[in-house]
């Protein structure tokens, strides 16, 4: 990733060593505090306390991520006065994506929405959504996923929609920026257009995390990629912003979501947010991984008591690309487990699981 990100930019000899010396800290060293008073630097005094001075492989795999965002982000000068403040280091990465002909075949596919019945239509926004999930740039520089797609391990489209019995505001938690942005778009646009939503609260990262990780920033990027296409993805750009312009969609960008830290810790104000949803909708693996608690978790933990301690109505659309999983059949479990192939951690397997 670093030495992607130094291809990327030309960054001078500070950056690179700055950079370099975070590759050293996290492979060989042992957690160091902040060094800048970014305006986070208070917040994350609290999350790391009991942390500095222990060797990164002894963190908790979620909390090593989460620090190493957030160090990689000040090593590039991003809360520095300077020419690189405030300047995503991931945005030519999320661009390429963007543009690439992937997403573009996936857009054009929308073309086909129109002449689908109502059902139908349903079922294909959903999958575009769980699928839409494989695209994750920290994924595909960490592994050699190849996009194989073998199917669900749990849930429907049909359960997904289940949940939507009257209209309320329903709230998105988005995970990455482009085509599974996109694809989320086309999710709330069904949902307003529908009306199984009175209004959607979109919540996106604060700033820059996990590299493909959508900002607000990517929210305006995306949407205005969609308004420039013809077709149904114009369509579905211009309604959504409409809806923006009309405060039918709300984006946040609550700092919890870049926390190193499960959901089951998030703070009062958030929940409080979330109580009042209708339905929620978790999008990806991290957002999966902080829902459940990271662990390596019983197959056949029931969901609903995995997400016990979160105040509403549910859904998680997720690929699985980490280990943590609940909610399974025991005997798909094992059927994967005989096939020999690391479904838990490759992206060829996805699942769709709600609590009502
Ligand atoms: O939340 P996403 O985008 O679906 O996935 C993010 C993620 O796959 O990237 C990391 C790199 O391997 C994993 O730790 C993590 O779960």
């Amino acid at each position: 990733m670093i030495e992607r990100l130094c291809a990327a930019h030309p960054f001078g000899p500070d950056v690179r060593e700055a950079l370099s010396a975070l590759l050293r800290e996290s492979t060989e060293g042992v957690v160091e505090p902040l060094e800048d008073d970014a305006p986070d630097h208070g917040v994350w005094a609290g999350w790391m306390a009991d942390q500095v001075g222990r060797p990164w492989a002894g963190a908790s795999f979620l909390w090593a991520e989460s620090y190493f965002f957030r160090k990689l982000l000040a090593a590039t000068g991003f809360f520095a006065p300077g020419p690189w403040r405030g300047v995503d280091p991931f945005a030519p990465m999320k661009r390429a994506e963007l543009h690439n002909a992937a997403t573009a075949e996936t857009l054009k596919a929308l073309d086909e929405l129109p002449h689908l019945s109502d059902p139908e239509r349903d079922a294909a926004v959903v999958q575009a959504a769980v699928w839409g999930n494989q695209a994750d740039l920290a994924f595909q520089l960490s592994t050699d996923a190849s996009g194989s797609t073998s199917g669900l391990v749990a849930g429907s489209p049909e359960e997904f929609w289940s949940l939507f019995d009257e209209p309320g505001p329903v709230h998105l938690v988005a995970d990455n920026s482009a085509g599974e942005l996109a694809a989320d778009l086309v999710v709330i646009d069904r949902l307003l257009t529908t009306g199984r939503a009175a209004r959607v609260v979109l919540h996106v990262k604060p700033g820059p995390y996990y590299v493909s990780d959508a900002t607000p920033t990517d929210v305006l990027v995306v949407l205005h990629h969609l308004c420039g296409l013809g077709g149904e993805a114009g369509q579905v750009g211009s309604r959504v912003e409409n809806a923006l312009r009309a405060g039918e969609i709300a984006v946040r960008a609550h700092p919890f979501f870049c926390a190193p830290f499960d959901f089951g810790a998030m703070p009062d104000d958030l929940r409080a947010e979330f109580a009042s949803a209708a339905v929620t909708i978790f999008k990806g693996d991290l957002n999966y991984r902080r829902l459940v608690g990271d662990r390596h978790w019983p197959v056949d933990r029931p969901f609903a008591d995995a997400v016990s301690h979160f105040p509403g109505p549910l859904a998680a659309l997720r690929v699985l690309k980490s280990e943590a999983v609940v909610g399974l059949e025991r005997a798909t479990a094992t059927s994967l487990d005989a096939g020999g192939q690391p479904w838990r951690t490759s992206g060829s397997h996805a699942l769709i699981q709600t609590r009502s």
